[in-house]
């Protein structure tokens, strides 16, 4: 079993904070505090490199996430996925959870982050991708409290609530809380209590925030410049990520004046 203090090194401050050019879908101030500084905490085996991926319903999380793994290699820990694999184990807990999940509420902080620490613990992997956590500045203490971690980086898909909407009503895949009303719900819900966690991370250096509109291979492109930007800084530090997806340059299919531009479109 691994344990991290909770402490957070200081961060290599390269290139200063920037502003980004495209417009967020919920106006917040992740543009004061955005910056390109990578964080550093302190590795060398004491814990996993842990990324959090967070975003509104249907902002496209899991599907990225997807293409994180096959890229990447990371391990996917969907919170939501672990709860609905509770709800259909029957478990103490399955009645309270389907109601809050139909509610659009948040399940408490208590039985999810029990949940993500069981599957950490049993894995031998030393890179997780946390999809839909923390949804609630609850949600972040209690890990920070029961894992004695902290996210090394956290990705946010910055989506409109319209597309984020239309793309839960066309989800298909028959979960209870892809109706309207349940995701109006999930939308105020996600302002109230998962905005002020974004923030958070934004001002600890610690955000990397995608448009989320656009193709699918269009958004994972960011992504893959986020990792590809994680490189310099983190060498080969990451415990268990290969040297291969550390120096594997960004936009391997395009040219470098694509890479730039998106580079610059991404941290603008
Ligand atoms: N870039 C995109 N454009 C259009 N539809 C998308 C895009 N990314 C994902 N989707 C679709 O939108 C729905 C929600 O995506 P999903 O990855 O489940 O989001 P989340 O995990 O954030 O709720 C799915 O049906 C998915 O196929
Ligand atoms: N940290 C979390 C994550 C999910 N939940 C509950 C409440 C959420 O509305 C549902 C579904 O979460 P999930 O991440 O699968 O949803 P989306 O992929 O964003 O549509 O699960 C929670 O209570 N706490
Ligand atoms: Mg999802």
């Amino acid at each position: 079993m691994w344990r991290r203090a909770a402490s957070l090194s200081p961060f290599i401050s390269s290139s200063g904070s920037l502003i980004r050019n495209h417009q967020t879908a919920y106006n917040f101030k992740i543009w004061e505090s955005f910056t390109t500084e990578i964080p550093t905490q302190v590795k060398g085996g004491k814990g996993p490199f842990i990324c959090f991926v967070l975003g509104g319903p249907g902002s496209g999380k899991g599907t990225q996430c997807a293409k994180i793994v096959k890229n990447y290699g990371l391990t996917h820990l969907s919170a939501g996925e672990l709860l609905r694999r509770e709800i259909a184990s029957n478990s103490e807990y399955g009645t309270t959870i389907l109601n809050t999940i139909k509610e659009g509420k948040i399940v408490p902080s208590e039985v999810t982050v029990s949940l993500i620490q069981k599957e950490m613990e049993s894995s031998d992997s030393k890179k997780f991708l946390i999809d839909g956590f923390p949804r609630s500045e609850e949600n972040r203490a209690a890990f920070e409290r029961i894992m004695g971690a902290e996210p090394d980086i956290v990705l946010f898909f910055d989506c409109p609530e319209e597309e984020m909407v239309n793309r839960v009503l066309n989800r298909n895949e028959g979960r209870v809380d892809d109706n309207i009303d349940t995701v109006r719900k999930r939308l105020q819900v996600f302002k109230a209590l998962n905005l002020p966690v974004i923030n958070y991370y934004a001002r600890r250096g610690k955000l990397y925030t995608i448009n989320a509109v656009g193709t699918v291979d269009e958004i994972f492109e960011q992504v893959r410049a986020v990792f590809a930007a994680l490189k310099p800084s983190l060498g080969l530090d990451i415990p268990g990520m290969e040297s291969e997806m550390l120096w594997r340059p960004a936009f391997t299919s395009q040219g470098d004046d694509n890479f730039f531009v998106s580079v610059q479109a991404l941290c603008f």
